[in-house]
This record gives C-alpha cells, sequence and structure tokens, in this order.
C-alpha cells in the first residue's frame, strides 16, 4: 500500500525502504548517568532504529566516553541498528561544535564498528563527506546525507534537487527535516517526497516537523518515506510523536 524504495537497504534484522516504514528512537540524553537509563527504556519499546544524538551529550568531546557509550548501547542489543548523529549546530544541533572536531569524531565512531549508520548534513561538504564515506564503505557502515530547516519548508523543486544531490554525494539514505509555517508547506515535503520517491532509488526519509507537519510522521511512508521518528524518553525535534501511538497506527494500517 505504500510506495517502497526499489532498493531497500538491509540494517541488522530490519529492512529500510522495505513493506513497513522503520520508527527510530532518539536517544538524547545530557549526561552520562540519564543515558544509560535512557539506554535501557528505549530498547524496552522495542524501536525498529536508535539514533544516537550524541550533539546533545555533555562529554561529546572526549572520544574515550562517546565509544564507551556506544559500546554500550551495541552490548545491550545485537538486532538494533544504531544511526550516531552529532548534528551541526546551524541545522539544529544542540552544542556548537568546530567541523574538524567534528570531522574527527566521526571517522573515530566509524572505526569503531559499534554503528550501523552514520547521519551527516549535505552540508558538511564534499571533501569531508568523502572522507567519512571512504571509512564507512570499509567499517560497512550505511551513510545519511541529511537537510534540515528549522525555519521554513523550501519549493518542492528545491526539495527533490536536494535529495538527488545527496545520492549523487554518496547518500545511501537521503534524508530531509523541514518546518512548515501552513498546512501548505506540508503538502509541499509530502509531494516532494513522492516526486523523489519516482526517480530515487535508494531509501528517502522526508519529514515535516512541528504540530502542524506531525501528520507525515504518519502518513510520509505512504508516499516513500522510509523511516519516520518517534519520542521515546525524550524527544529530539518538534513534533515527534511517542513510539506506542505510531506502532499502533502503522501496524492497524498494514
Ligand atoms: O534528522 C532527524 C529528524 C528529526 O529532526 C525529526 O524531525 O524527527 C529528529 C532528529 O533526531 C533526526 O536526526
Amino acid at each position: 500500500m505504500r510506495l517502497q524504495a526499489p532498493n531497500p537497504i538491509k540494517l541488522r534484522s530490519k529492512l529500510l525502504g522495505g513493506e513497513k516504514p522503520l520508527i527510530c528512537v532518539p536517544l538524547a540524553s545530557v549526561d552520562e548517568v540519564s543515558i544509560l537509563t535512557e539506554i535501557d527504556e528505549v530498547i524496552n519499546m522495542k524501536p525498529d532504529v536508535i539514533e544516537w544524538r550524541a550533539d546533545y551529550f555533555e562529554s561529546i568531546l572526549d572520544v574515550s566516553k562517546v565509544k564507551n557509550i556506544l559500546e554500550i548501547i551495541r552490548s545491550k542489543n545485537e538486532s538494533i541498528p544504531i544511526i550516531f548523529t552529532c548534528r551541526s549546530h546551524d541545522e539544529g544541533g544542540y552544542r556548537n561544535i568546530d567541523d574538524e572536531t567534528r570531522l574527527k569524531l566521526f571517522t573515530d565512531v566509524v572505526d569503531t564498528g559499534f554503528i550501523d549508520v552514520m547521519d551527516v548534513e549535505l552540508a558538511f561538504g564534499n571533501e569531508r563527506i568523502e572522507k567519512i564515506k571512504s571509512l564507512a564503505i570499509q567499517k560497512d557502515v550505511k551513510l545519511i546525507l541529511s537537510y534540515h530547516s528549522f525555519t521554513d519548508t523550501p519549493s518542492e523543486n528545491f526539495i527533490v534537487e536536494k535529495i538527488k544531490e545527496q545520492i549523487k554525494n554518496g547518500a545511501d539514505i537521503s534524508k530531509i527535516a523541514v518546518m512548515p509555517k501552513d498546512q501548505g508547506d506540508v503538502l509541499k515535503l509530502l509531494n516532494a517526497t513522492y516526486r523523489a520517491r519516482k526517480e530515487i532509488s535508494n531509501p528517502i526519509i522526508g519529514i515535516s516537523m512541528g504540530p502542524i507537519g506531525s501528520i507525515t510522521r504518519l502518513t510520509a511512508f505512504v508516499f516513500g518515506s522510509d523511516m519516520t521518528f518517534a519520542a521515546g524518553v525524550n524527544a529530539s525535534a518538534p513534533g515527534q510523536l511517542p513510539i506506542e501511538v505510531m506502532r499502533k497506527y502503522i501496524d492497524t494500517i498494514i
């Protein structure tokens, strides 16, 4: 009933781009003690995918602590794929970390072998993306290239072109998250996802954020979006709905 990705991607026990959209729950704690409880609680919610939004973590600059948390998440579960995200401040990241530090962090994290997917903004730049990509291929880590706007929704054509550019620049998975100013902007995101789905074989993630956009978290998969983000213990973006609500809805219609 939904438009699936012609080339779905196997992530551990899950298929991204298959018959069912995957539900990803973020970990977004600031300190080490909270993240340890958050990991257990989120795993118990049985999400399809876990995203660690490491830009929230207060010790993000201490690579050994970052690796330690990743090792804990991995050791507590074998089957749920892990996405590592340290979002840039320009695209909604919690902390402002300079580009070179982030690049070193990304390559160190890919190298650990603890993650399945790395999320990097397309705006991070071709050269840096290539460095991450070549290491990611060696480590069998998939790359999300993403675009976020927390202030507006660009035109449909802009979004479709952005998705194509992400794929051209090495994305295994393309992601767009934008903020609507009105209902028309929500339709723009859905239509751009639908149009991109007709042209792109890779998995795509299309999200309209905030209260007006939250219906896309429940419906964009019909139009070709392959993953949706739900709130677990914490929400990592406006408009995320609780995982129980999302699961019930998706399981009811698919
Ligand atoms: O890019 C995204 C999508 C998101 O911003 C959302 O709107 O659900 C949540 C983020 O954690 C994730 O990295």
